[in-house]
């Protein structure tokens, strides 16, 4: 049986892809709260939404099926008879001051539709929407008039982070900042009772129910046996590790991780946010992540003796990865053309974070036009999206998609 989910490259032509329409979640930030909900601006919706409906046509138009995590979480929770318990755990998960109040909240989610229900719990829940005075000593004696019973969840329509497709599975991810840890609560759900992939086959390598953190934005698939992980603001060291000791031991079929040690600071967050790969023997990088002499800390996990792991220090990445990827030669283009001022502005916009829809063909933002012109000179196939309001989230193309299918590479 082949598996839904299958996804054996980061440029192998894309087949079906996951995405999430930016709603009301994203109207629903303040200036108080945007920088703790980890945006830099309020989007304006009419735009973002016609911005991301021009993302996904454009995936369409060069053969990518688009699904939305919206509707199949939806679907799920109603194949699966499991919108009380999946609402439940929703609301123990939304950090409510006190018992009572979870009750109403339940009693006014569980009357809507599932769909709407769903979209309700990602927009957030106001204090006005529901007749609700506590009791709690902590609601009498404080002084701020906090709007939200439920905080809304803006970066869900970075459908990368919360799981990544790794093989014929997946990682649902135990996410760092408690503005989007409940945002993989969505994908286990829909892995469990959505009939396109419930009883399929696919593995879930590591589930939300960790304590150590791990984000989709650090997972690249190089190929269908080495993977490349960010050790970085997002995704710990100890994660990678424990991630490395489930995919050897299960005969995942990927048998070398790559940890790159990238800085841990916002405009870096990801490690694609700085690297990103385009074709067979082509990547992006943020001259930022390399030392005077280009060297990043790389660390090669590989299946030793008795499951232990053998791990082996290099800094030369590009040697690393010309040799992994068995390519005579191996190009690192940089963002911005490596300006001192482009760079980190490109950067800033997700310039290296490019979406491969197929071997040398990429998706970018259009505001990204040095970048862009300089991955055109090296031959590369760039179809520019509109991102005037997507960007103020901090994530580009391929933080806003999640790779279900890519068609295998040809050897
Ligand atoms: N894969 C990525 N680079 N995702 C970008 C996510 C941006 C989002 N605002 C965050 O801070 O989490």
């Amino acid at each position: 049986m082949t598996s839904p989910v299958h996804v054996t490259s980061e440029i192998g032509t894309l087949k079906t892809v996951l995405l999430k329409r930016p709603g009301k979640e994203v109207e629903n930030l303040t200036p108080d709260i945007m920088g703790r909900l980890l945006f830099d601006d309020i989007p304006y919706l009419p735009e973002i939404q016609r911005e991301h409906d021009f993302f996904a046509k454009t995936l369409q138009d060069n053969g990518v099926e688009t699904i939305y995590l919206e509707t199949l979480a939806a679907e799920a929770l109603d194949a699966g008879n499991v919108k009380e318990e999946f609402l439940e755990k929703m609301l123990d998960e939304s950090a409510l001051v006190s018992s009572t109040l979870h009750a109403a909240l339940k009693e006014y989610l569980l009357s809507m539709e599932t769909q709407d229900m769903i979209d309700k719990i990602m927009a957030g829940v106001r204090t006005n929407e529901i007749d609700y005075k506590s009791n709690a000593l902590v609601d009498l004696s404080s002084s701020e008039d906090y709007p939200f019973f439920m905080d809304p969840m803006p970066n869900l329509y970075f459908t990368r982070d919360p799981a990544a497709s790794m093989g014929d599975g997946l990682t649902i991810n135990r996410m760092t900042f408690a503005a989007r840890r409940r945002e993989s609560l969505f994908m286990e759900y829909i892995m469990e009772y959505h009939p396109r992939f419930a009883n399929k086959g696919v593995n879930v390598w590591r589930s939300r129910n960790h304590l150590d953190r791990m984000e989709g934005g650090d997972e690249l698939i190089l190929n269908d046996h080495v993977l490349a992980i960010g050790i970085s603001q997002r995704t710990s060291a100890r994660s990678i590790e424990e991630l490395a000791q489930v995919l050897f031991a299960k005969h995942s079929g990927f048998d070398k991780i790559l940890a790159i040690k990238i800085p841990s600071n916002r405009a870096m967050m990801h490690l694609d946010t700085v690297f990103t790969m385009i074709d067979y023997d082509k990547f992006t990088i943020h001259p930022g992540i390399q030392d005077n002499g280009g060297n990043v800390d790389t660390f090669i996990l590989e299946p030793g003796k008795d499951n232990h792991i053998n791990i082996s220090h290099r800094t030369d990445l590009q040697n690393v990865l010309r040799e992994v990827l068995k390519v005579p030669e191996l190009i690192l283009i940089p963002v911005g053309n490596g300006d001192a001022v482009v760079a980190p502005r490109e950067q800033w916009n997700d310039g290296s974070n490019t979406l491969a829809i197929a071997p040398n063909t990429v998706v970018t933002y259009n505001r990204n036009y040095v970048s862009n012109e300089v991955l055109r000179s090296y031959g590369i196939k760039v179809i520019e999206v509109i991102s005037a309001e997507l960007s103020r989230g901090r994530g580009g193309p391929r933080c806003m998609s999640m790779p279900i299918v890519r068609e295998d590479l040809k050897k």
